[in-house]
């Protein structure tokens, strides 16, 4: 089943001689339980793509499609809970609220939609990314691959149809890297989520089922999926 799709995406800054095609003219599509790659160099458009996946940015033109629903039509608060209920992000910088413990920064964005938690499928999370004795623990009081874990236990909380993920090791050390793209995979395989991820690391990004390259903003050599290496 076909979760995103995005059809002629554009994204230009900048006119005359300063022109950069951040995004130019990229259409992929990405099944339900894929886990994607996008790398490519510094500058080759990997963010201003996922930020249009994400609905955080307007594409100059093009579509994006979610679960098959258009972000393109969506007016500025709709498409916020749109985003609040079907995409979780996973940023290098962790992102965590510091005044919060683990659980509730873990639940802010399904208080914030106004609803309760799933207590049951919350304390699985937070025991397969190993934080369950860390779950009154504010953000200061844990380690990067912890504070990661963290981010990455909030991006699966509210179910939903994608996860985005840019450069999520960007800034773990190498073992720390490895130990949190395995646990990306095990939530990709344990609840069949569906994770893109960006990265400029051509090592970690084997870890996917499939890479997307990118350069100057298109999507070049076609779709690999890493089975065939
Ligand atoms: N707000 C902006 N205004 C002008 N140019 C921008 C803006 N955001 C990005 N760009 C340009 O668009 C191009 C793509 O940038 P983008 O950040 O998407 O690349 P990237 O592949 O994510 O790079 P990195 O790996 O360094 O994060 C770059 O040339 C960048 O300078």
């Amino acid at each position: 089943m076909k979760i995103l799709e995005t059809k002629h995406l554009k994204k230009y800054y900048g006119q005359g001689d300063s022109l950069v095609k951040a995004v130019d003219d990229i259409s992929i599509s990405v099944e339900k339980g894929e886990f994607v790659a996008i790398v490519g160099t510094s500058g080759s458009g990997k963010t201003s793509l996922l930020n249009l996946l994400g609905g955080l940015d307007y594409a100059d033109s093009g579509e994006v499609i979610i679960g098959g629903q258009s972000l393109l039509n969506m007016k500025d608060e709709e498409r916020t809970v749109f985003r609040r209920r079907n995409i979780g992000f996973i940023f290098q910088n962790y992102n965590l609220v510091s005044m919060l413990n683990v659980y509730k920064n873990v639940v802010l964005p399904i208080r914030l939609d106004g609803n309760k938690p799933d207590d049951e499928f919350i304390g699985k999370i937070l025991s397969l990314l190993g934080l369950t004795e860390k779950s009154r623990n504010r953000p200061n009081q844990l380690s990067g691959g912890q504070q990661q874990r963290v981010a990455i236990a909030r991006a699966l909380a509210s179910k939903p149809k994608i996860v985005l993920a840019d450069e999520p090791t960007g800034n773990l050390d190498f073992r720390t890297s490895a130990e949190v793209i395995g646990l990306l995979q095990m939530t990709n395989r344990e609840f069949n989520q569906t994770i893109i991820m960006i990265t400029h690391n051509e090592e970690i990004a084997q870890q996917a089922d499939r890479i997307i390259h990118l350069e100057d903003g298109r999507v070049v050599g076609g779709d690999i999926h890493v089975s065939e290496y």
